[in-house]
């Protein structure tokens, strides 16, 4: 099952908006693969399914569309069906069933030729582990992908210049992959990606490896990049902090299924169930609702010359604006009055966050204690953190679509 974030538009197939479309995608590895999809043992659990055929489920019935310019993040635990899923999109693995379409073309139908044609010009992707060629220097690893598309080396080395440039390893053109840090190399991958112009770039858990501080500057590196460049990007990653950070649109994974998409904001402010709501439980809401979240009409009779701000600043930044103003602060963007947040608005957000922990904690118990009393009834059961989520803020379903 794949869940749309609420008040989202059902996507349109090859809408000009859109980059990949990816429908009832299904990954079984193992021999009997074909033995699962359309049989009763489809919505089994992975478990059984192992069980019964062998075979592993690696993604389950996924759909989604990663919109044209917008990082797109696929986040998730460990064999949660991550890489497989990106894998996929690229046919370096070949999906059991469903269609993944590019720019309305149905990869799944592309001959050995067109495929190549499609991997070389229209995508590039970024591993964890690098992938550059050791005995190669820098402005080699670089040009590679121009190289094999057979442009001359004048022009494929200007190119990669630029990129090194532009990933801050000017100098380092001559040196070898081995005489770099892990994350100097990691920004040679980034250059070698962007050196082809693809039409999309697919990173793979890219920064996994790297210590923090380094980790946080390659994560602020792609930030910057995206604004400058606007490429479409699917970034796979198990850690939350840099999913928050990094995407235009979140998907959560669990086993093989998406079980929620949306902004940053809808999935920490209306977790679609307790694991996604445990999975966010310790994020502070202050640093991701936005005003956005928050805004709404004036109460009668309310002030309406407080301070204003733009929709995208985030509530740790709203907060000072409402101690120093007894009116509630004003919301505009491009000039246009959006409405109004006030000190109650933030006050049941920040309350909100740590009512949903307990929640989120008190399900995860109650889910485990079933287990243990074989399907004894808990108050606490996962729907009714579902229902908290579902309330969201109290402006809550003005934000759906936001930071798309
Ligand atoms: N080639 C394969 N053959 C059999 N099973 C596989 C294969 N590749 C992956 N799997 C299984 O498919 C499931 C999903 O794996 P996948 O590597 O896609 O998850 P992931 O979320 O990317 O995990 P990680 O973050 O650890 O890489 C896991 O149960 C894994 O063991």
């Amino acid at each position: 099952m794949s869940t749309r974030a609420e008040g989202e538009a059902v996507p349109q197939e090859g809408a000009s908006d859109t980059t990949f479309s990816v429908r009832h995608l299904w990954k079984i590895f193992g021999r009997n693969a074909d033995s699962v999809i359309g049989t009763d043992l489809e919505h089994a659990d992975r478990d059984r399914i192992k069980d019964e055929t062998g075979c592993t489920v690696a993604v389950r019935d996924v759909s989604f569309d990663v919109r044209t310019g917008e990082t797109f993040v696929v986040m998730g635990l460990s064999g949660s069906g991550k890489s497989t899923l990106i894998r996929c999109l690229t046919r370096l693995i070949e999906p059991t069933s469903g269609q993944v379409l590019l720019d309305g073309e149905d990869i799944g139908e592309a001959g050995p030729q067109r495929l190549r044609e499609l991997r070389r010009h229209r995508m590039a992707m970024v591993f964890q582990h690098f992938g550059l060629l050791p005995n190669r220097r820098i402005i080699d690893n670089v040009a590679y992908g121009l190289e094999v598309r057979g442009m001359p080396r004048p022009d494929r080395y200007a190119r990669a210049r630029e990129m090194i440039d532009m990933v801050g390893l000017g100098g380092y053109e001559n040196s070898r992959p081995g005489e770099l840090s892990g994350g100097m190399q990691q920004r040679v991958g980034l250059a070698r990606a962007l050196a082809v112009d693809p039409q999309v770039l697919l990173f793979d858990e890219p920064f996994s490896a790297l210590d923090p501080l380094i980790r946080r500057d390659m994560q602020n590196e792609v930030v910057r990049l995206q604004r400058e460049l606007h490429k479409t990007s699917v970034f796979i990653t198990h850690d939350l902090q840099e999913a928050l950070k990094l995407g235009d649109r979140i998907a959560i994974m669990r086993d093989g299924e998406l079980v929620q998409v949306g902004t940053p904001e809808e999935v920490v402010g209306r977790p679609a169930d307790a694991y996604v709501a445990d999975f966010t439980s310790d994020v502070a809401r202050t640093t991701v609702l936005t005003a956005r979240w928050l805004v709404r009409e004036p109460f009668p009779g309310e002030r309406t010359d407080g301070p204003t701000t733009e929709p995208g600043t985030v509530l740790a930044e709203v907060l000072p604006m409402l101690a120093a103003s007894t009116a509630p602060v004003r919301v505009v963007e491009g000039g246009t009055l959006l409405g109004y947040v006030g000190r109650d608005d933030v006050l049941r957000a920040i309350a909100e966050d740590q009512l949903e922990n307990a929640a989120a904690a008190a399900a995860i118990e109650g889910e485990t204690s079933e287990e243990l009393s074989d399907g004894a009834t808990d108050p606490a059961s996962a729907s009714h953190v579902a229902d908290l989520g579902d309330d969201g803020g109290p402006g809550g379903s003005a934000t759906a679509g936001s930071g798309g």
